[in-house]
């Protein structure tokens, strides 16, 4: 890093994401939204393309635009509407026709500012255009500030599936600003915490027991929440260290993802009815009862993941999506979409435990049939 960089990040917990040399910082602290222009020239830009979304450029867009411009940097934005269904091709090539509009150049910067809508999209752009730009994620969702920000998952959705467009593109810093995190709607938040409890169930109880006890305090902000945070991001950045392409181990950070992303797909994407966060909750407390169902998991475990998600008031049942969604064998077939299936074998990540997740490869789609139907009933 940089002298300048360096004294910069004195505030801030920094966390290292170990890739060779495509390594990068994570950095957690107030006010990093305000230093995005001396990170960005740190980094050797001389033009930032923005990408934002309505209600984060209302937000947050002047002060980015500020300091960037305060940096002597030619900075540019464009703003997509919010939502998940902004994730598609269609919007994907309005954001690239815009960087190439405002002469984002190769080694210029594209700068996603928002929750993990626009840093995937943002991050898929950055990936094609010029066929690939450097990105700097500036995540303002509490879900993307401890998982979309970090790892290099970038994508669009299609009407076959979640995520199933995209590619993997390395971030060259993440700024996770706390100040950010005042504006964004308590759904918001509740949604993001379900990715953070996601970290102690894959394998880190202690890691839940302590959430289970302080979420309280997670909630309302101070010491608790950027432990959490920088926690959470220490688990993820050392699974993509060591499988940055999910050869292997990386997919157990999609505990709950088979469930939830069958069931956004089954609602269209349609966040009035299901952000991701809350199918990733609903997914979570699935896959410890299937566990538990076929006998993996104690009960009283996969009792307990779905008391504590029901605590912070996150949806832990498909019954709880307003409008209800399609039979079993719909939601089997969007499950035969997800990118974890291998020679037409869906792929689970199960649990023998709190703290002791797994992945499943070969399970038997029959024995999924019958749970998601007991879970319809
Ligand atoms: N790439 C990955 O590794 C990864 C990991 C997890 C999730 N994801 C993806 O991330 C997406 C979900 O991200 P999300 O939950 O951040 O959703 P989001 O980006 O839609 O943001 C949630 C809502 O909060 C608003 N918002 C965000 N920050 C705000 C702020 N500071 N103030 C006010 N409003 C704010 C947004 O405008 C939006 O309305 C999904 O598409 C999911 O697939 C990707
Ligand atoms: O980073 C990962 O790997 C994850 O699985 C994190 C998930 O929270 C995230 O939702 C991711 O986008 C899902 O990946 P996908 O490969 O199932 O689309
Ligand atoms: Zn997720």
């Amino acid at each position: 890093m940089a002298d300048a960089a360096r004294a910069l990040s004195d505030e801030a917990e920094v966390v290292p994401v170990s890739l060779g040399d495509r390594s990068y910082e994570i950095l957690i602290g107030r006010g990093l939204l305000e230093q995005s222009g001396a990170r960005a020239k740190a980094l050797g830009a001389r033009k930032v393309g923005v990408v934002t979304d309505e209600n984060v450029a209302a937000a947050h867009l002047p002060r980015v635009m500020e300091s960037l411009t305060a940096a002597g940097l030619d900075a540019s934005a464009v703003v997509v509407p919010a939502g998940e269904s902004s994730k598609s091709l269609d919007r994907l090539a309005t954001v690239v026709d815009g960087l190439l509009a405002a002469r984002i150049e190769r080694k210029d910067l594209v700068l996603a500012l928002g929750g993990g809508v626009v840093g995937d999209l943002a991050g898929f752009a950055a990936s094609v255009l010029r066929r690939g730009v450097r990105c700097l994620q500036a995540p303002t969702s509490l879900l993307a500030q401890v998982d979309s920000s970090v790892g290099g998952k970038t994508g669009v959705n299609s009407r076959h599936g979640k995520n199933l467009i995209g590619a993997f593109h390395q971030p060259s810093l993440v700024l996770a600003d706390a100040d950010a995190l005042d504006t964004l709607p308590e759904r918001e938040f509740r949604a993001g915490y379900a990715e953070v409890a996601k970290y102690g169930l894959i394998d880190d109880p202690a890691f839940f027991a302590r959430l289970e006890r302080n979420w309280r305090q997670v909630f309302a902000g101070g010491p608790e929440r950027t432990n959490a945070i920088a926690a959470s991001c220490r688990a993820k950045a050392a699974v993509v260290a060591r499988d940055e392409h999910e050869h292997g181990d990386r997919a157990l950070l999609n505990l709950g993802h088979t469930f939830g992303h069958a069931l956004e797909a089954d609602v269209r994407y349609d966040g009035a009815r299901l952000v991701h966060g809350e199918g990733v909750a609903i997914g979570m407390a699935m896959a410890f009862r299937f566990s538990a169902a076929l006998g993996l998991a104690p009960e009283e475990d996969a009792a307990r993941v779905g008391a504590h998600l029901a605590t912070v008031g996150l949806p832990t049942s498909p019954k709880a999506i307003p409008g209800g969604v399609s039979d079993a064998a719909t939601l089997l077939g969007h499950m035969r979409q997800d990118k974890k299936v291998e020679g037409g074998k869906l792929t689970f990540i199960l649990a023998r435990g709190v703290g002791k997740s797994f992945v499943a490869r070969d399970v038997d789609a029959e024995k999924v049939l019958a749970f998601l139907e007991s879970e319809l009933a």
